[in-house]
């Protein structure tokens, strides 16, 4: 048996949603640029559940399911209430969406129609779920949806409990559209070995969360943020990164496995970055962000992946970092939900082998006589 380390270069799954070739990311065979420029998060995630972009009557149906679904049970509201407040915000938010498997009777129904409701009801109910926690977190009362908001808005909304800055609300917008789905990355993965056993959806979106959590994936952003603040002043970029990289540090928000040459949502991410410095009249975050990556291309010849931009965007959105990987969920929970519908449609166990490396031949002897 050969272990490939990491499954590098191993194509385990069949997949007509997400495409990387030649360091070009599609969804459904539109190009990322062209929908970061172009389409709304909501049309994004119609697009990777359903194929095709949506109609003007289908775009409208779902942003009134949207809306319908969003607000969440009481009684999860009263468990979130009963987290610790310093409990990290993933675990949390791992924890909630599990609970809302509990109170859904269609949980178990396995029906594609039944799936597809789900799917639907938990990209409206995410984003009230973390922006209840962040408020809870801060003594605050969660703020109840608002009808008819896209999800950027109504986010923003129920976190700041008031109606957010349109500039926010697109850099916001364009942000999810750039997370919604990415290939057989890790967490995407992770849910579709969970429901491939046939378990049910919520299951998947549970065990994907708990992926999305570490700092590798999508835990970056937001240790990318610890790192810009643990750096704290422009001038003190170059020492710190070049000693971080002497003792053979990892530089958050760099590195990819399967892009070599540069992520192309990283981009756009930038430009947010910078755009945002400039209205705000204070572009530190970005200038020691560019910093960093002209030290770390330079140094090891690593480029910017998603999460590294997306840190100094989020700040200057007002966001707590400790959300950041939230909100990572918040736009992944489209492209893992439509991997789950479509492992559901062609089903087979995934279990690989393991090259067995331990002793052998042991013999049983009693515990008195060990
Ligand atoms: C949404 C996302 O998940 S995007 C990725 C988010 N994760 C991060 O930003 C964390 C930092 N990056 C990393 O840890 C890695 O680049 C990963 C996890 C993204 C990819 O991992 P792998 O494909 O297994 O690459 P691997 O870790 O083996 O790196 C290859 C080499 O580059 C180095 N390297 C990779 N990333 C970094 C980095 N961020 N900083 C410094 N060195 C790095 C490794 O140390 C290794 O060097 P070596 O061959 O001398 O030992
Ligand atoms: O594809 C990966 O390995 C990680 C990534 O960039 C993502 O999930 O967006």
């Amino acid at each position: 048996m050969t272990v490939i380390k990491g499954l590098e270069g191993i194509v385990a799954a069949a997949s007509s949603i997400s495409s990387i070739v030649d360091g070009v990311l599609t969804y459904r065979g539109y190009d990322i640029d062209d929908l970061a420029e172009n389409a709304s998060f909501e049309e994004t995630a119609f697009l990777l559940w359903f194929g095709s972009l949506p109609t003007t009557a289908e775009l409208e149906k779902l942003k009134r399911d949207l809306s319908d679904f969003a607000a969440i049970p009481e009684q999860v509201i009263a468990q979130m209430k009963l987290y610790p407040k310093d409990a990290n915000t993933m675990a949390a938010l791992r924890s909630a969406i599990s609970s809302l498997a509990l109170y859904d009777e269609a949980a178990d129904d396995m029906s594609r129609s039944a799936n597809e409701i789900k799917a639907v009801k938990l990209q409206a109910q995410i984003p009230t779920i973390v922006a209840a926690l962040a408020r809870i977190r801060k003594g605050l009362e969660p703020v109840a949806p608002k009808p008819g908001a896209s999800i950027a808005e109504n986010f923003l909304y129920m976190l700041r409990g008031e109606q957010p800055d349109m500039v926010s609300v697109k850099a916001l917008d364009t942000g999810l559209v750039l997370h919604a789905d990415h290939e057989l990355n890790a967490s995407t993965f992770t849910a579709r070995v969970t429901v491939a056993t046939l378990s049910d959806i919520y299951s998947g979106v549970t065990s994907a969360i708990g992926a999305l959590k570490g700092p590798l994936h999508g835990g970056a952003n937001e240790a990318v943020m610890k790192m810009l603040e643990e750096i704290g002043s422009f001038e003190n970029v170059e020492p710190y990164i070049r000693a971080k990289l002497d003792r053979r540090e990892k530089i958050m928000g760099f590195g990819h496995r399967v892009y070599k040459n540069g992520d192309p949502r990283a981009k756009h991410l930038m430009k947010m970055s910078r755009e945002l410095g400039v209205i705000k009249g204070d572009t530190t975050l970005y200038d020691m962000s560019v910093k960093i990556e002209e030290l770390v291309t330079g140094q090891k010849g690593l480029k910017p992946n998603v999460d590294f931009y997306s840190a100094s965007v989020y700040t200057q959105l007002s966001i707590d970092r400790e959300l950041f990987t939230p909100i990572f969920a918040i736009s992944r929970v489209s492209g893992w939900t439509a991997h789950i519908l479509e492992q559901y449609e062609d089903n087979r166990i995934i279990r690989p082998r393991a090259e067995y490396t331990g002793l052998v031949e042991q013999k049983y002897v009693p515990v008195n006589e060990r």
